[in-house]
């Protein structure tokens, strides 16, 4: 047992960072944490045990524990804490669900992180990305952990295995992330409905050539390496098609000096990354001029990695 308990009444307020997943090629194992969007949520310890959402985001999520991701995650960590406890949780949900940045993660992510902290921290990261995939299998039918881990440890975190969980921390060199966020609505559960269970071979040798690539870039900070390896060529031509003005995107990025980018999560954002800040706010330009021409409803960001992950916001 932890032995910093807080009292009954205390609460904290945590911020919990958008994601991207797979990044290109590293469909279920990569993801990078991101400085914006991040929800803000407010998790107070209640003298009732239980679990009670407060009925607060603009989205109409779901206030049954059992429903809403935060709440699936909360009642994972309550069984291993197994004394009787409660929490009360308010979501001022930031991140749209169904946007592609993990808003299922941060609200996963976030809940665990509040209610770790009010708990005196008995529970490591890992516990914690543990608890909060059962928010995921709440959101997407299936316990993925590439938007949990980043969320939770910050950065950019490899899941090598789901079972056992093996998550490795990487480090990357310094880079910007453009993402625009068409606000069409493409949800997790459906864009994996669509992908093939198998994969040629000819496709997988090129994909984990890529991964390894990928990762090697990072950790050798050789930008040249991440532009080559930012290829993905089995679950991007699937769900691409899910997603007006991806191909214009992405030529038109690189074109504009992108390293490369491609599908955020299961989209339907799109994501590039950039060496340099003007060029980051170039690739804003042409996603903003692509959404425009299609007179679709967007959002933009320029930010960069997110090292902190989600964090206690001690008042
Ligand atoms: N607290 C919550 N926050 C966000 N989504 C929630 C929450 N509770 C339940 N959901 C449901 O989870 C789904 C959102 O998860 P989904 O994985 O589809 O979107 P996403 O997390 O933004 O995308 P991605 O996982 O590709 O980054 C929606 O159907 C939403 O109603
Ligand atoms: N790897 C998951 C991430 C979802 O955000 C998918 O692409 O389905």
């Amino acid at each position: 047992m932890a032995n910093d308990i807080k009292s009954p009444g205390s609460s904290v307020q945590v911020l919990a960072p958008a994601t991207v997943a797979n990044l290109v090629c590293g469909f279920d194992v990569l993801g990078m944490a991101l400085q914006q969007p991040q929800d803000v949520m407010t998790v107070r310890l209640t003298e009732k045990p239980g679990i009670f959402i407060q009925k607060d985001d603009v989205y109409n999520l779901p206030v049954e524990p059992e429903k809403n991701v935060a709440g699936a995650s909360l009642l994972a960590l309550m069984e291993e804490w197994k004394a009787p406890v409660g929490f009360e949780v308010s979501i001022d949900k930031r991140i749209k669900p169904g946007s592609g940045l993990g808003s299922s993660a941060a609200s996963s992510a976030g809940a665990v992180v509040a209610a770790n902290h009010l708990l005196g921290s008995p529970f490591t990261k890992e516990d914690l990305v543990r608890f909060a995939m059962n928010g995921e299998k709440v959101a997407s039918g299936v316990k993925h952990a590439d938007n949990i881990a980043p969320c939770i440890y910050g950065g950019i975190t490899l899941i090598r295995s789901i079972f056992p969980l093996d998550i490795v921390q990487l480090t990357a060199p310094p880079m910007y992330v453009t993402v625009v966020h068409p606000q069409i609505e493409v949800r997790t559960s459906d864009a994996r409905q669509i992908l093939r269970k198998e994969v040629q071979l000819k496709a997988a040798i090129k994909q984990w050539g890529n991964i390894a690539g990928l990762v090697t870039g990072f950790l050798k900070n050789d930008y040249d390496l991440i532009g080559r390896s930012l290829e993905d060529v089995i679950i991007e031509p699937v769900r691409s098609i899910l997603i007006p003005g991806f191909d214009d995107v992405k030529k038109r990025s690189k074109d504009a000096g992108a390293l490369g980018g491609g599908i955020s999560g299961s989209g339907p954002s799109i994501f590039m990354l950039s060496k340099e800040e003007y060029v980051a706010k170039g690739v804003e330009d042409v996603m903003i001029d692509v959404y425009t021409r299609l007179g679709i409803e967007f959002k933009t960001y320029v930010t960069m990695i997110n090292y902190e992950g989600a964090k206690c916001i001690i008042s």
